[in-house]
């Protein structure tokens, strides 16, 4: 049998803004089902390319191939058309409508009268919320009024809503908490095992690891890896490819201190009415000392308020 053609073939992509080459002959295959990572340092040419994958930017040369034929992006909708869904770091949604005229802005279903089809895009949202693990979010609330996690869902319902074959997701953990996290990859691994590829932007390599199949790295607007395996391939050299220097340049060992030496600061009884109870603290050279988050339910007593929260002034 004839080996599959890549769902996805960007070959030689360019795209200049005025004084810059954002990207310069960029190559990326995806894979349907594939989880493929993006990888790049900021300015590196990762959102400019996603955005040419999403018909917002129009390439100055290079040729796209979707499921084994040349096609133009010439807007958002022609690659929603494809099923190619964006979902950006800063979300396009519409604040000032409920979940579910966000999710089918623009492609409300057509049963026959408002009422009729209003009913209908709810009753989708919230089937779609359910399979993206958020039951609980109410597809009439106003988006404007959910969390930046929820937010982040009903962009995914969105995507989910049209046939989708790719979908890239932009940082998509940045604003999320570890279960929330969890869900996230759960979805990836839905969506994947169903032959959808997900293209997938993140500064954070453990991520990369978990749950990426292939990464391409970006380099001032050059692929300098394409579809290395993201199980096996060692964080030394994805680090190594992204700042095109060495792992001991990036994180140079720290000088060796002598533990114990003589403290550098030193804080006896520091108190603050309403802030915190009077306190004691040393910073000796060569030591990591942090701050405890004074709310957290684990947090020693000394660093809760002592009273009710004062306001705030600048100690004199
Ligand atoms: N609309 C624009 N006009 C001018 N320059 C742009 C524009 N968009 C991107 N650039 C420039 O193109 C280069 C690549 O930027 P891009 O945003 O694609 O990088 P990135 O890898 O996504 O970085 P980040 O992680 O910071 O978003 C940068 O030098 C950036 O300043």
């Amino acid at each position: 049998m004839a080996p599959q053609p890549p769902l996805l073939s960007m070959s030689g992509i360019t795209k200049s803004f005025p004084g810059v080459r954002a990207l310069d002959g960029v190559d990326l295959d995806v894979q349907a089902g594939e989880v493929h990572c993006l990888l790049g340092q900021n300015g590196a040419g990762k959102s400019t390319l996603i955005k040419v994958l999403a018909g917002a930017h129009q390439p100055d040369t290079g040729t796209i191939r979707w499921r084994g034929e040349d096609v133009t992006l010439r807007s958002p909708i022609a690659a929603m058309r494809l099923g190619i869904a964006t979902i950006y770091q800063e979300l396009d949604l519409v604040e000032h409508l409920s979940v579910a005229e966000n999710v089918h802005l623009g492609h409300e279903p057509t049963t026959a009268g408002f009422v009729v089809r209003a009913k209908a895009a709810k009753s989708s949202t919230a089937r779609l919320l359910k399979r993206l693990g958020h039951p609980e979010i109410d597809p009439g609330r106003l988006v404007g009024e959910l969390s930046a996690a929820q937010q982040q869902i009903v962009s995914m319902a969105r995507a989910l809503s049209h046939d989708v074959r790719l979908i890239v997701m932009d940082e998509p953990s940045a604003a999320l908490d570890p279960d929330e996290v969890a869900n996230l990859f759960r979805i990836v691994g839905d969506l994947t095992a169903d032959g959808v590829a997900v293209v997938y932007i993140s500064h954070r390599l453990e991520e990369i690891r978990r749950i990426g199949d292939r990464v391409t790295v970006l380099k001032d607007g050059r692929a300098v890896a394409g579809g290395l395996p993201a199980e096996s391939t060692p964080t030394r050299e994805v680090v190594a490819l992204m700042t095109g220097r060495n792992v001991e340049y990036v994180f140079p060992e720290r000088p060796a201190t002598a533990p114990g030496g003589e403290p550098v600061l030193t804080v006896e009884g520091l108190s603050r009415t309403g802030e915190f109870a009077p306190l004691d603290l040393q910073v000796r050279p060569g030591r990591s000392w942090g701050w405890p988050d004074s709310s957290a339910p684990d947090a020693p007593r000394s660093w809760r308020p002592s009273t009710a929260p004062a306001n705030r002034t600048p100690a004199g």
